[in-house]
């Protein structure tokens, strides 16, 4: 899913079951569900009415191969039939898509350009809930979690946050709120100038419907639509099938990347995203995520003797090209990727931030101008390359080091929940 608000930040914590290997096998007719019959019966009545629904709104197959069922991710697409890498699983028109060109011609001035376009997207989700049963979309949107199942970091209770305050998750996800209430607050009057479209929408249903769109839209040429059906399709991040979109045949495609047996669950992958990312966009981390990432945090300490020749320096020679967007609280972080090898490089600590521990290393303003000159004679970047005093570019280390098992100890009270 191309749509998640900024992400990246260090976080270790399952809120869902996340073991493949124990995935339920069920098809259309047979629907394991966690509790009893009853609620099975209701799930498989909402799928068939559901499929039902789907082919006579997109007056074609959606897909021969698939059938919808539940793992212990929740709702699932299984293979039906054997499916081989290359084959085309499923294919979506645009005509079921929910995106803003459901809402009324007139209503679209009133909605500022301001806002998330995924807020856009909320408020048409949000007339199609407040019709109910009478909304074109009622099999889908029944289809669809409520409130209470939704795991995303800001339906989080204060105290569980305060468990994840040493992580950057904690400030993103407050970040995050504080827009999100902006938005609604935006997008109110347009809402309130259509009630009988919208009814008296509160935040808290404008959050839930957020998040339905954050963990289950994709950017189109539309704007950020709810695609029915291929929305059903949970997240491997080791899968390289994608949704793709297909202007000429005006449909969403996905191309199965490898050989699925019947029953197998078919996964597709949402993006490249970090657990944090997955966790405030889409209420759930994975144990081995290939994306993941952590953000590290270092500043001068206030207490060096240096402490205004070195942010001056820095000043002068930004270890990282600026960028407009960088907001002021992220400027002195860096991001670390899980460790991989590439092309035989073991990608890790980046080299902004090994320049930053040694100047963070220099103990007189002679090394300082050393590191100045030094970088004059090269391609400009301050501290790229290992210091020549070895027993300085011993101190940079020890210096990120102790700063990185510091991070890892503030995270230890995390890890034992
Ligand atoms: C696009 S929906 C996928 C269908 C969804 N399982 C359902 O019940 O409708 C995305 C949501 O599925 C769940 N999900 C998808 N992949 C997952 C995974 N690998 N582990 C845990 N939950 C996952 C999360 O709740 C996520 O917000």
């Amino acid at each position: 899913m191309g749509v998640v608000p900024r992400g990246a930040a260090p976080l270790f914590l399952h809120r869902r079951p996340v073991t493949p290997s124990s995935c339920l096998r069920c098809t259309l007719s047979s629907i394991p569900s966690p509790t009893s019959s009853q609620s099975k019966e209701v799930c498989n009545k909402e799928n068939d009415e559901f499929l039902q629904w789907l082919r006579q709104k997109s007056g074609t197959e959606i897909s021969s191969v698939l059938s919808v069922g539940s793992s212990v991710f929740g709702r699932s697409l299984f293979a039906s039939k054997p499916i081989k890498a290359g084959d085309c699983i499923l294919k979506v028109p645009f005509s079921v898509h929910i995106s803003v060109d459901k809402l009324p011609l007139e209503m679209i001035p009133l909605i500022s350009n301001e806002v998330d376009p995924e807020s856009i997207a909320t408020v048409a989700l949000l007339a199609e809930q407040k019709l109910g049963q009478k909304s074109d979309w009622a099999p889908y949107i029944n289809c669809l979690p409520c409130l209470g199942e939704m795991h995303n970091s800001i339906f989080w209770s204060k105290e569980e946050l305060e468990m994840i305050r040493p992580s950057f998750l904690y400030t993103e996800t407050i970040e995050w709120k504080k827009r999100l209430e902006k938005d609604f607050l935006t997008l109110k009057p347009a809402m309130e100038n259509f009630r009988d479209m919208f009814g008296n929408v509160q935040l808290e249903n404008f959050l839930h419907a957020h998040a339905l769109v954050s963990s289950r839209a994709w950017e189109t040429n539309n704007g950020v639509a709810m695609i029915p059906f291929a929305d059903f399709l949970n997240h491997d991040s080791t899968s390289r099938s994608l949704l793709e979109i297909n202007v000429k045949e005006q449909r969403d495609e996905v191309v199965a990347d490898r050989n699925y047996a019947v029953g197998d669950e078919v996964f597709i992958r949402y993006g490249k995203y970090s657990n944090a990312t997955l966790l405030l966009s889409f209420g759930f981390t994975l144990p081995f995520n290939c994306y993941d990432q952590v953000r590290i945090w270092m500043d001068i300490p206030s207490d060096d003797p240096l402490y205004a020749e070195k942010r001056q320096l820095l000043h002068d020679h930004p270890l990282r090209k600026p960028t407009i967007n960088t907001p002021k609280e992220i400027e002195g972080s860096f991001l670390i990727k899980q460790l991989k090898i590439s092309k035989g490089k073991i990608l890790g600590i980046p080299m902004a931030l090994r320049a930053f521990a040694r100047v963070l290393s220099a103990t007189s303003v002679t090394e300082l101008e050393e590191m100045v000159s030094e970088a004059a004679k090269k391609d400009g970047r301050l501290a790229r390359r290992p210091l020549k005093n070895r027993q300085r570019e011993m101190q940079a280390h020890l210096i990120l080091f102790d700063h990185l098992d510091q991070m890892i100890q503030s995270m230890m009270p995390l890890l034992r929940t």
